[in-house]
């Protein structure tokens, strides 16, 4: 249980909804036992008055026929209201879950998530969060609200027989006890299957449609077809075993009710004969007992999936406590920074050559130095170690003579911007996929725009709210790299990183963007990679890489 424990302290932020979803789904269960036990107290009482003309006329059919009615409005308000608020307390629960986990992976390079494939990230972000939520709709709510009903039960009942009332409680308390364990049990392997197969899944749907293209060229769509039928019928199975389990539960259940009603019945019978209470008080205690186990059905369903979260917790757990996580400083950096790399090492992890051995360099403030060398010679590595999506094996690379890692993550940010051959356009309006850069408003983000050429994308009737993202308009390559330039500029960095911004570009926007980037307003340092020997020009240094 201790995986569970981070979690349960997030949920304290919303222990309000939480606690108003507990006490409504105690309410709904007091009210439905209430309802069936004057239900069956009444019935019973009516007939019996119902025998001599004299009793029929003195029973008081009005007030019970109330309570009844009363408490089946009541019931349903309560059903309804437990269930908004339940549903309002998971959902909140899922965001706050869900951005914590976010939260923990932003700042991760990718050195520290390497390992990980990008289908076994989302999954961990969504299926394992969304199993995390059955603690508290599952398992915390039902085996609270139960043990207190068992307990009012107990002091309801004994106000007309603490026998009867000490059998049943006695009997719904041992099968609280019991049901959790034995269902953990019993759905252990499956909900550890289920966990499992919704990972691989999910992995082979990714790998299906991210690779379908090729693999039709290549001929291996059915292999990757079959990897997911493998995986879905693997799921099937392991929902087929957990439902079969969920089954047991019922049936269990309700042998049990019958075994409660029958000793219920046994105990009473004697009393009413005796004359210590009516017949009528009988059908009372027999009804008590068939509604209670209302309350103790969803305790032992509730066990069924806790190894499922478990796991789930594990899975996160292992993401977040990722042992080669790099803390960074809190230094600021100041905008007129040199970067200098001074006998910088590097290589990937598992691979036995550097990529680099010993680089020096130093990139003034304002200056432009082309990167240039062969294709696999280590070009984008330099970018992605100043990006700090890598950490230099050997030498130190600094930033306004400090290194790089005593740099505070936002701060260093806010001072560097990489533009690249492939452009993210996110699943947004113009104005959102402009907005990752800060809050502008709508004067800079059109001005920005005709900078970077791209003016007549706002003559749209939408203006800047037209989709871009999937399913919007499509941009062609050098529109893409006019609008993460264009994001770039917003950032009014002082230190960017072109990795070949003009690759595949024809020539005439390629001339577009070039001139845009040698004639940047804020004339940010540059460290540019490119190919192109005609590029020698526009730079102040070049670094040949070999
Ligand atoms: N994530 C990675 N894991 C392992 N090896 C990598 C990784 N990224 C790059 N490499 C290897 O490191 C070497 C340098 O790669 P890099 O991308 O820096 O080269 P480059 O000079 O930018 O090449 P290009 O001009 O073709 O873009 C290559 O041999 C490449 O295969």
């Amino acid at each position: 249980m201790r995986e569970l424990m981070p979690f349960l302290a997030l949920f304290k932020r919303h222990w309000g909804w939480m606690a108003i979803g507990l006490s409504l789904s105690l309410l709904t269960l007091v009210m439905a036992i209430g309802l069936l036990s004057l239900s069956g107290w009444f019935i019973s009482a009516a007939a019996f008055a119902g025998l001599t003309v004299a009793t029929a006329q003195a029973f008081n059919y009005m007030v019970p026929a109330g309570g009844v009615r009363g408490l089946s409005i009541g019931r349903t308000a309560a059903r309804y209201g437990e269930r908004l608020a339940t549903h309002n307390a998971t959902f909140k629960l899922l965001t706050e879950l869900r951005l914590w986990l976010w939260k923990k992976l932003v700042p991760m390079s990718e050195q520290q998530l390497s390992g990980y494939k990008q289908s076994d990230l989302l999954n961990r972000l969504v299926a394992d969060i969304d199993t995390l939520d059955h603690i508290y709709l599952r398992l915390i709510t039902p085996m609270l609200t139960s043990l207190v009903t068992i307990l009012l039960l107990f002091g309801f009942l004994s106000l007309f027989d603490t026998t009867a009332a000490l059998a049943l409680s006695g009997l719904l308390l041992a099968l609280w006890l019991l049901l959790p364990p034995l269902f953990y049990q019993l759905g252990k392997k499956a909900g550890r299957q289920q966990v499992q197969a919704k990972r691989e899944l999910r992995a082979t749907s990714v790998a299906l449609v991210s690779h379908a293209a090729e693999a039709r060229v290549f001929g291996y769509q059915d292999d990757l077809q079959q990897a997911f039928f493998v995986a879905d019928e693997k799921l099937r199975r392991s929902q087929k075993s957990l439902n079969r389990t969920s089954g047991l539960s019922v049936a269990g259940v309700v042998l049990m009710q019958a075994v409660a009603i029958v000793l219920v019945a046994y105990l009473a019978g004697p009393m009413v004969e005796q004359g210590a209470y009516s017949g009528a008080v009988m059908a009372l205690l027999l009804f008590a007992t068939l509604a209670s186990f209302e309350a103790i059905a969803p305790v032992a369903a509730a066990f069924q999936y806790l190894s499922a979260s478990q796991l789930a917790a594990n899975r996160v757990n292992e993401v977040v406590a990722n042992p080669t996580t790099q803390t960074f400083g809190e230094q600021s950096i100041d905008a007129q920074a040199s970067l200098q790399f001074s006998q910088v090492s590097f290589a990937y992890p598992g691979q036995s050559k550097s990529v680099l051995q010993k680089l020096s360099f130093t990139l003034e403030p304002g200056k432009k130095l082309g990167l240039f060398g062969p294709s696999g010679v280590g070009k984008s590595t330099v970018l992605a170690l100043v990006n700090r999506q890598w950490h230099a094996a050997g030498g130190t690379i600094t930033l306004g003579g400090q290194a790089l890692e005593a740099i505070e993550e936002s701060k260093l940010r806010q001072h560097l911007v990489t533009v690249s051959q492939r452009v993210h356009v996110f699943n947004g309006t113009l104005r959102e996929n402009l907005a990752i850069a800060g809050d502008f408003d709508e004067t800079q983000l059109v001005d920005v725009l005709n900078k970077v050429g791209l003016g007549e994308l706002v003559d749209d009737a939408q203006g800047l709210e037209q989709w871009l993202g999937e399913g919007g308009r499509s941009l062609s390559g050098g529109e893409k790299r006019r609008l993460q330039i264009a994001r770039a500029l917003l950032r009014e960095a002082p230190l960017w990183l072109l990795d070949e911004p003009t690759e595949g570009l024809d020539a005439k926007t390629e001339a577009q963007i070039l001139e845009l980037l040698t004639n940047l307003p804020q004339n940010p340092a540059t460290l540019w990679v490119t190919h192109n020997p005609d590029h020698k020009r526009f730079f102040d240094g070049i670094i040949e890489l070999s």
